[in-house]
């Protein structure tokens, strides 16, 4: 098993990440202290739970939990208002109290609106999270929760720190191709904000990643992981650094709400969306090799790097003005700078995003 943690003063938690992990579910629960006098809501979609609800749930039982447990549809559709609700529901009917944990159990959707769940239900109980896709080695850690709205993505929702991560890599033996891909693109993220060393580490073990060798998934997951948490750690809240996460996003957000979430997934946005930003760096006159290294990356992993031609730029471009970054008038992008590098650009054109926007309506 490997861990790492994040720093967070009093409320700093582990992730703990190993092959069969679930089964230690109850001891590590209980080293953190989640107590076993409440109930637990274990939360989780209808593709993750007929594999690894019983699972949990019995690791869970057999160190003395009481767990009840809440199904959602599989999908981006269920980062919603709704759902959050018909969650409530069932916590009350369970019994939860003040004591109780929601513990998410499946890729970001489930962890962002469980996690919102737990932040706001009688004002906020413990969370954990499971993760189960290879995307949520950037949505399990950090505390970003929210639900969606029609016309902006992540628009309600809150900060709520969990109080452990615990990613069992063996689930990860029964995600669909397309949303191994998809992950991978959170991955790539993270080198190319943060880690030249790893964008070659990357670069070269594409392979193994997209068949889940499991010595380089967990290397990956690890690393991954380790970006996330130290630039976490260092602005919890997104007063300035923590921006960098969102490296592709204000694009790629844009075009997941305006193809009404559902025809693009999350990491395939943000692929086409760090493609996006990499064009915006050509433009800033940077050098060039941003852009060939992050498209051969992207490409490696079979990840689309050219936006659907039939969305709207200008519905795009509207979508893009409801980013959380969007402050005292200013957008802001995430630019790279070099290979392992980025800043925070407060001062980009409206309309050279346009032309971008355009353009990768042609991307090859
Ligand atoms: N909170 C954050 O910091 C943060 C960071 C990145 C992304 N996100 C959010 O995360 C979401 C995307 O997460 P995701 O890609 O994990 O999507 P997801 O939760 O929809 O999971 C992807 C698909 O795989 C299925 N699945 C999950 N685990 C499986 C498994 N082990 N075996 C078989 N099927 C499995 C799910 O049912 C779903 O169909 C987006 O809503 C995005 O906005 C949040
Ligand atoms: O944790 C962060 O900070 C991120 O930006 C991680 C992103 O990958 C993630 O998609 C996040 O949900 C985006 O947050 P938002 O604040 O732009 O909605
Ligand atoms: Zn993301």
């Amino acid at each position: 098993m490997k861990q790492l943690t994040v720093e967070l003063g009093e409320r700093s938690y582990p992730i703990y990440i190993g092959d069969g992990l679930l089964a230690q579910a109850a001891e590590l629960f209980a080293q953190r202290g989640i107590s076993a006098k409440s109930p637990l809501l274990i939360v989780t979609d209808t593709a993750v739970g007929p594999h690894y609800l019983e699972p949990l749930a019995a690791a869970l039982r057999a160190g003395g939990y009481t767990v009840a447990a809440h199904t959602v549809e599989s999908g981006e559709k269920s980062k919603s208002l709704a759902v959050l609700q018909d969650i409530v529901a069932t916590a009350l009917e369970a019994g939860l109290d003040r004591k109780s944990a929601i513990v998410a159990l499946g890729g970001g959707v489930v962890g962002d609106v469980a996690g919102f769940a737990a932040a706001s239900y009688m004002r906020g109980v413990k969370f954990v999270q499971v993760p189960t896709t290879i995307l949520a080695h950037d949505s399990a850690v950090g505390g970003k929760v929210a639900v969606n709205h029609p016309l902006a993505k992540n628009i309600i929702g809150a900060f709520h720190q969990p109080e452990l991560v615990l990613y069992d890599t063996a689930t990860l033996r029964t995600l669909p191709p397309r949303e191994v891909r998809a992950g991978l693109a959170e991955m790539v993220k993270h080198g190319l904000i943060w880690d030249a060393s790893f964008v070659a580490w990357l670069d070269e073990n594409a392979q193994r990643l997209l068949a889940l060798e499991p010595e380089a998934l967990q290397y990956g997951l690890f690393e991954g992981c380790k970006v996330k948490a130290h630039v976490v750690s260092a602005d919890e809240r997104e007063d300035d650094l923590r921006a960098i996460l969102n490296l592709g996003h204000t694009i790629g957000h844009a075009l997941e709400a305006v193809a009404g979430y559902g025809e693009l997934l999350h990491g395939e946005a943000i692929s086409i969306g760090m493609i996006g930003a990499a064009k915006l760096a050509l433009r800033l006159g940077c050098d060039p090799e941003i852009y060939t290294v992050t498209k051969r990356l992207l490409q490696h992993f079979e990840l689309p790097t050219r936006m659907p031609p039939h969305l709207d730029t200008d519905a795009i471009m509207t979508a893009m003005s409801h980013d959380k970054k969007f402050k005292e008038g200013r957008m802001v992008y995430i630019v790279p700078t070099a290979i392992g590098r980025v800043e925070i650009n407060k001062s980009v054109q409206a309309e050279l995003v346009r032309d971008i926007v355009n353009e990768l309506k042609e991307e090859a």
